[in-house]
Parts: C-alpha cells; structure tokens; sequence
C-alpha cells in the first residue's frame, strides 16, 4: 500500500501520473463496519474501472483545527493503527491530508480541484452525511453537482444496527462504559490500543502476578477503568490475559493519578521489556478495588484470571 502525504498546497509530482483513482474519502475514525463498507464499495470500483483503489483521510482530526480545541483528541484508530487496518482491507493507496486552517478554507469547488480532479480520481465514494470545503458547505450532492461528467460518484447509505447508526462516537461512548463486546460488534474486531511495554514498580513479580506495563501510544482512546480479559499481541502471537486500568488503590494514594495499563499474560514467562504490542479488549469483568491486603488482591486477581479463561474458552 502507498501512503502520500499531502498539504495544502501540494506538490504533485510524488504521484505516480499515469495511475487514476476510486477513492473513499473520510476521517474513518475507528474504521467501523460502516467505514468498512464505503472502502469496500470503493475498491469494488476500483476492479470494475480497472483502476487503483486509494482512500482519502485526514489528519489531525478536523475538530482541533475547527473548534481550536485545547485538550487532547484520543483517536479510536490513531493513525498508523488506520493505515494498518486499511492495508489489511487491501486498500492500494491512502491519501493522508493534513487538516490545516489553510485546507479548511477551501471552497468545495477548490477542494474538488486540488483533492479530486488533480490526483486523478475517477470515481468518488462517502458516506452519505460526508462533507468538506469551508464550513462543510459541500456534500455529497455537491460532489455530484460539480463533477461536470469527470468523475463518478457513489454515496453509500448509513448502515444500523438493530439499534440505531454504527457511528464512532457510539463507539467511544461504549469504550467510556466499559462495554467492549458492543464496540466490537460495531468495528467488526476488537477494539486494540497499540503500546510498549515500560517498567512498572516491580511489584507484579512479588505477588504473583507479573504484569506487563503498556504505555499506550500518544492519543489512544483508553476503556473505562476496570479490569478487563484481553489479548496481547507480542512478538507476532497472540496470548490471552487479563488486565488493569487504573490507579492501583491498594497501593497508591488516591492523589497520584497516573494512569496505567498493565497485563498479566497468562502460561506466560518472558522478559518482554521495551516489546511493542498490542491490546486486544474482550470483556471488562468489574470495576477497580482499594483492597485492604495483599492476599484479598492476590486472591481477587487468581478469581480474575479464571473467569477470563472461562470466557475465551467460550469464545472460540
Ligand atoms: C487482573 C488484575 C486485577 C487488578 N485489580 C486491582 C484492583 O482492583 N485494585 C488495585 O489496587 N490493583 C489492582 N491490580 C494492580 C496490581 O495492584 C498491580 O498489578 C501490582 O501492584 C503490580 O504493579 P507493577 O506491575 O507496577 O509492579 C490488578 C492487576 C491485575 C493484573
Ligand atoms: N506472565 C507474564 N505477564 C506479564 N509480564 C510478564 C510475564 N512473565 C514475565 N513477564 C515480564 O515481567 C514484567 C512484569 O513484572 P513486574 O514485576 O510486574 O514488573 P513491572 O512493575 O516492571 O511491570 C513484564 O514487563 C515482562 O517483561
């Protein structure tokens, strides 16, 4: 897959010339299922025009440059975990745009110009509530509209569920409440936090249950506090686990609000300091504890342990 970087205003020549386009344009946060399935529509075209398939994202999201937002945006996908998504989609070029004051200006003639018609696109896929140009001025009827016959254009139609639009924001209020397995269902995969494992306190090891620190990596959206069964992905396998969000109540005083991330790999016994990994969420199994010993946590974590191998063994 290649990735072309694009700002506004770009230079064109690190585009091959000759190569024309289906492109899914969007922010694709979380790339869900109804992500999924304008990607999928684009690429379909892509094989029937007989043309390279390329999907158009941005990048920061669109609400710190707009909203002059202040605090932190945490991404369901940050962005190399999207374009390894977008790779295994089979996707064969992204455009990441980078969304600056200048890009945001553009009238949606001038967007369709420098973003469509000069990259060569033929044919346009987004979902139907996309839009684009100063103040979102443009939509998808636009895009149509403006297209004098140069390219074609497919909106796709919102998918539900039984309940109501597979959106990402449904998707981040599940993480906020702990509710993995209906995230799951809406981005079609677990929801993964990528990381590396850093030193903890060294504490782990002591009690009898080594757990392996996860600094997620900068703008990760983390789950409620809990802790939950998961899996690791750690040197290219896959093992199960459980896990710990939070502030440690036992041990830390309530002041010191460092958050953190730590996994107990089970039949498990390796030095995996510095390892880049990935967290996998299945279910959150009960909230955080202040425990009044060591032994009433020991004896908690083991009840943990067994409820997540019950769980994955019914899982698969
Ligand atoms: C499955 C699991 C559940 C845990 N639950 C709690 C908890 O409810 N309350 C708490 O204070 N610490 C909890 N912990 C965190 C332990 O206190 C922590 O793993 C231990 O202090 C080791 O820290 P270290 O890795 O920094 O050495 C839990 C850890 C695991 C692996
Ligand atoms: N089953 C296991 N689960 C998690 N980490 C393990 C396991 N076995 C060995 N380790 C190693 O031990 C480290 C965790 O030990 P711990 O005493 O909790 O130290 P720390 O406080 O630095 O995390 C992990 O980072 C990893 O390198």
């Amino acid at each position: 897959m290649n990735i072309i970087h694009l700002k506004y205003p770009h230079q064109l020549n690190q585009l091959d010339q000759t190569a024309a386009y289906s492109l899914a344009v969007g922010f694709f946060d979380g790339v869900h299922k109804g992500h999924q399935a304008v990607i999928k529509t684009a690429i379909d075209k892509a094989q029937e025009l007989k043309i390279e398939s390329a999907v158009m994202t941005f990048d920061p999201h669109p609400s710190i440059v707009l909203g002059g937002r202040k605090e932190k945006v945490f991404y369901i996908t940050p962005l190399q975990q999207k374009l390894d998504i977008l790779n295994d989609l089979g996707v064969d070029n992204v455009f990441v745009v980078q969304f600056t004051s200048d890009f945001a200006k553009l009238s949606p003639e001038d967007f369709i110009q420098y973003f469509i018609r000069d990259l060569n696109v033929k044919h346009v896929t987004a979902g139907f509530d996309f839009s684009f140009g100063n103040f979102g001025k443009g939509n998808m009827e636009t895009m149509k509209e403006l297209s004098n016959g140069d390219y074609g254009v497919t909106i796709v139609d919102k998918l539900s569920d039984d309940a109501e639009k597979i959106s990402s924001t449904r998707i981040r209020q599940y993480l906020q409440d702990g509710d993995m397995e209906s995230a799951a269902k809406l981005l079609g995969r677990a929801f993964e936090v990528p990381g590396i494992v850093v030193h903890g306190d060294k504490r782990g090891r002591t009690i009898g249950f080594p757990t392996a620190n996860i600094q997620a990596i900068e703008g990760s959206f983390i789950p409620a506090t809990g802790v939950y069964a998961v899996r690791i992905l750690v040197q290219n396998k896959w093992y199960d686990g459980v896990c710990n969000v939070g502030y440690k109540p036992t041990f830390k005083n309530p002041d010191d609000r460092q958050l953190s991330i730590e996994v107990h790999i089970l039949d498990f016994n390796k030095n995996i300091y510095g390892e880049e990994v990935q967290v996998g969420w299945y279910k959150r199994l009960r909230s955080e504890q202040k425990f009044d010993g060591i032994d009433a946590l020991k004896a908690q974590i083991e009840k943990d342990k067994e409820e997540a191998i019950l769980y994955f063994k019914h899982l698969s």
